[in-house]
């Protein structure tokens, strides 16, 4: 199937109110397309099933879950640039309101306060910007994701109950295949000037070291061994961010894994309970699916031993994987009839200052407004 033909049934499926969810994993070019086949609400209970997963940040809530089995599903290549129309006219900056930015400081304040006083050592806080769409469509805005952002994940997530999203996250939760976890710390945000040789402030990397030190001990209970990487600077749009892989085997179930990780101090903080209670009564707005995550679960995938094998016997016992590949939502947004509700956030230690922390959820909106 040719990726037009692929945007066709997605955007059917749309007007017939079902959900569906199309998505391409980092710098690769296959674009998958779910289709459920009816319009119930399937939920996570144990992470047992097999679907596409779209998990809230509050993890109290309803995890939905679009079955594999209740699904059409189809594949496309998305790598000729110039296949498509001409990236669409980029908006004009939507006039940032006087009201978010006296709120969002103030919370930061507030954030920087509790700190001091000792509740918890960091929290990441976010706030909703809402922009107005015009004439864009929502295909309009996937496909200029998919090409603005090859190296991260992008999709375009749909269920007429809950509602419509989409996003462009440069942030892994975890993958697992069979036994093998690979996740990774990310945090710290500057501007991307043309280099990627930059130097980064004390706030940042301990912010960024808060994240691996809680996501190694987390995983320790489940993993025999735990590998770390080195700290790099890695590039997301025009930001840059601090990153460190981390890869672990693991012998615990998916479920009580998840449990453990999620919400990361990347989108939460440390400790966890005390920064999200902050978070739950603090922010000016309700998070839902924002720093929630999304991906597949429990894919099976068959792989074919070594091709490169003498004893070509061999490769008639394909193993089948199972394959978990979850994503923090990030650098997202939520469509509302015709405005786009942009979610934006930051790491705020006790050396935050709220002027700064402002400005970088303004980058960071500046990132999803381009394709708007
Ligand atoms: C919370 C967000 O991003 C997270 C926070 C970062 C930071 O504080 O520097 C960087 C990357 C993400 O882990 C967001 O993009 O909204």
């Amino acid at each position: 199937m040719d990726f037009q033909d692929l945007i066709a049934k997605a955007l059917e499926h749309y007007n017939n109110s079902l959900p569906f969810v199309a998505y391409r994993k980092p710098n690769q070019s296959t674009v998958k397309l779910m289709l459920q086949k009816d319009d119930k609400v399937f939920k996570v209970e144990d992470f047992s099933e097999s679907g596409f997963v779209f998990a809230p940040f509050n993890d109290k809530e309803d995890i939905i879950l679009i079955p594999f089995d209740d699904s059409d599903n189809f594949q496309a290549e998305f790598n000729d640039l110039h296949q498509l129309n001409k990236k669409t006219e980029t908006q004009k900056t939507a006039e940032i309101l006087e009201e978010d930015k006296t709120n969002h400081i103030k919370l930061v304040e507030a954030g920087v306060k509790a700190i001091a006083s000792g509740e918890f050592k960091k929290v990441v806080l976010s706030r909703k910007e809402t922009v107005i769409l015009h004439s864009k469509s929502v295909i309009q805005i996937f496909t200029d994701l998919l090409q603005s952002y090859p190296s991260a994940f992008v999709y375009c997530w749909y269920h007429p109950k809950v509602g419509m999203w989409l996003g462009a996250t440069p942030e892994t939760l975890l993958k697992v295949e069979n036994n093998r976890l690979s996740t990774m710390a990310l945090a710290g945000t500057q501007k991307f000037s043309g280099n990627l040789d930059v130097t980064w402030g004390e706030k940042e990397r301990q912010e960024q070291q808060f994240v691996t030190n809680f996501i190694a001990d987390s995983l320790q209970p489940f993993a025999n061994t735990i590998t770390l990487g080195d700290v790099q600077t890695v590039k997301a749009g025009k930001l840059l961010h601090l990153q460190t892989k981390i890869t672990a085997t693991i012998n615990g179930n998916l479920q009580a894994v998840l449990k453990a990780l999620h919400p990361t101090p990347a989108v939460c903080g440390l400790p966890k309970q005390a920064s999200k209670n902050f978070i739950l009564n603090n922010e000016y707005y309700k998070r839902t699916y924002y720093t929630g995550f999304l991906g597949e679960l429990n894919l099976k995938e068959a792989k074919s031993r070594n091709r490169n094998r003498r004893n070509v016997e061999n490769n008639a016992y394909a193993s089948i994987k199972n394959i978990s590949d979850f994503y923090v939502n990030l650098r997202c947004m939520e469509i509302e009839g015709d405005q786009a509700n942009i979610f934006v956030g930051g790491g705020i230690t006790e050396a935050s200052n709220p002027i700064q922390e402002w400005e970088e959820t303004v980058h960071k909106s500046g990132t999803m407004k381009q394709v708007l």
